[in-house]
């Protein structure tokens, strides 16, 4: 496997705590991996230092197989890689439209810019709401066009912080369906989820976290056969589950 993305060695301490001890983790090009483990397991600490939104004290970053361990959180986004929060960061009072238009126009303009736009609006299924303010939009299309405006920039890197929190299941699988149609053109994507279901839709692979270390890896099928897995969510509503719907 090619690594687009990988850690060495990745430590994060606050204060006495050790969130992410010794992390060494990659993700194939083109790969869809998930991320999960119990509450407080690192995930959004390890994510945040993905980004560049924190240093660690110890390990590196590898993008490509370039170091960015130093770099801040826009030059990685130049390079390709990509990021949509959990809480959207569009722009409310903006029409849908103004919002793709100001994320696509630094390298688009004229006919492409307008066709970009077109092509976006459909792939998310927002084309109907186009006209409308983005601050009225649902929470659901709220997220959608947040993953817009993180795939305008076409990156070889997505990565999602719970992209399905609060979505009804249609929309959670509406969201399954746009990840795995990025990953066929080429996209790899890492995204932190609580949703089995939505972890079965597109994981290729799966790693699951636990106090600030790698516990398991493996497919949607072996994470959720295993009971050592299961052990470590025991009290967990969204423990991986052996239902129909996981
Ligand atoms: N800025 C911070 N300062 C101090 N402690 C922190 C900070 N951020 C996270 N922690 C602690 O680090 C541990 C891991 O937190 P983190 O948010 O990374 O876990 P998580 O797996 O994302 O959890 P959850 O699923 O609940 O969001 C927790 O014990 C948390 O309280």
């Amino acid at each position: 496997m090619t690594a687009i993305l990988e850690t060495r060695g990745l430590d994060k301490h606050f204060g006495g705590l050790h969130v992410t001890n010794g992390i060494d983790f990659a993700l194939g090009e083109g790969e869809v991996h998930c991320l999960i483990g119990p509450n407080g397991a690192g995930k959004s600490t390890f994510f945040r230092l993905l980004i560049g939104e924190y240093r660690p004290e110890r390990g590196q970053v590898l993008y490509r197989g370039e170091d960015i361990t130093a770099l801040k959180p826009f030059e990685r986004v130049r390079r390709g890689l990509s990021v949509k929060f959990q809480v959207p960061g569009i722009f409310p009072g903006l029409t849908v439209a103004h919002n793709l238009e100001i994320a696509l126009q630094h390298h688009l303009e004229g006919a492409s810019l307008g066709a970009e736009i077109r092509r976006l609006l459909a792939f998310l299924n927002l084309a109907d709401a186009a006209g409308e303010r983005a601050g009225t939009l649902s929470h659901g299309q709220k997220q959608w066009l947040e993953i817009g405006m993180a795939i305008s920039l076409k990156p070889r890197l997505l990565l999602l912080d719970e992209p399905t929190a609060g979505m009804s299941p249609a929309e959670t699988f509406a969201t399954g369906e746009m990840v795995q149609s990025l990953n066929r053109d080429g996209v790899a994507i890492l995204a932190i989820e609580h949703d089995m279901a939505f972890v079965r839709q597109i994981a290729q692979r799966v790693t699951v976290l636990h106090v600030g270390r790698i516990f398991a890896q493996g497919t949607t099928d072996e994470i959720v056969a295993n009971e050592a897995v299961a052990a470590i969510y025991l009290g967990e509503a969204e423990a991986p589950r052996r239902t129909a719907d996981a």
